[in-house]
């Protein structure tokens, strides 16, 4: 895969115009476009069929949190809106997570498409060692811990990978294999502010650690030049 394909946008704004601008002004330096609440929950389901007619795949990050027959069931329906990959929560336990992979593969088989990829949402990038002890109140693993944990959860139900922080790729890599795929947001070039990311990497760490997807939203999409944010990222994962 060349980096350019590796890279997931998140399409973070709140209008169909900002998005649509976005996806044309940036598909020659993206390989996925990723829609998250906020835009979905902005303009709904029709922007996955229009990133995909402009000829992007498209990544649904709603991060499904609930009991197996509700999962399932929003797995079914972003299987028919041709999503190239969505995400649940790995805390939503493993009977969620199976039932989820279970639906999406029969409702796929049905249309006779691919199925799209599911991803376990492990720790949250935005949460740090301190959070996960204080005000989640987990004590006995850190968060790389929990992140293995989740992510080897999340194989054995059946799930295609996880998002987690750069930082854990080595460790999920070695515990869940070479095809499971790991997507990484928390990404921030040298010359990028870290926002309220915690677990960060820059593009070029991410990369060389073996990160399928790296997902990249502020760093280009609130640069004064997104295209030259763009470019500038890709030349560093060549260089
Ligand atoms: O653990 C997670 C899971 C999802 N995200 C999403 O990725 C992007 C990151 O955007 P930046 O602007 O590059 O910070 C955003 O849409 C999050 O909802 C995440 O950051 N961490």
């Amino acid at each position: 895969m060349n980096p350019k394909e590796r890279i997931v946008l998140a399409l973070d704004v709140d209008t169909y115009d900002e998005a649509l601008g976005l996806v044309r002004e940036l598909t020659p330096y993206v390989g996925v476009f990723k829609i998250g609440m906020q835009l979905y929950n902005s303009i709904g389901p029709a922007i996955v069929q229009q990133v995909n007619e402009l000829g992007g795949k498209v990544f649904v990050d709603l991060k499904l949190h609930d009991i197996p027959n509700t999962v399932g069931a929003a797995g079914r329906v972003l299987t028919r809106l041709n999503s190239f990959m969505f995400n649940v929560h790995a805390a939503g336990g493993r009977e969620m997570m199976q039932y989820a992979a279970a639906e999406v593969s029969k409702e796929a088989a049905r249309l006779g498409i691919n199925p799209p990829l599911i991803l376990a949402v492990t720790v949250l990038t935005s949460i740090s060692d301190q959070q996960l002890k204080n005000e989640m109140y987990v004590n006995d693993l850190n968060v790389l811990e929990l992140t293995v944990k989740w992510a080897v959860m999340a194989k054995e139900s059946g799930l295609n990978g996880v998002v987690c922080s750069p930082q854990e790729i080595t460790a999920i890599r070695a515990a869940c294999g070479p095809d499971f795929k790991i997507v990484t947001p928390g990404i921030r070039p040298r010359w990028s502010e870290t926002n309220d990311q915690k677990r960060v990497t820059t593009p070029r760490d991410a990369l060389h650690l073996g990160a399928d997807y790296m997902v990249i939203g502020r760093p280009i999409t609130k640069a004064d030049n997104p295209k030259i944010a763009a470019q500038k990222i890709i030349e560093e994962l060549e260089g």
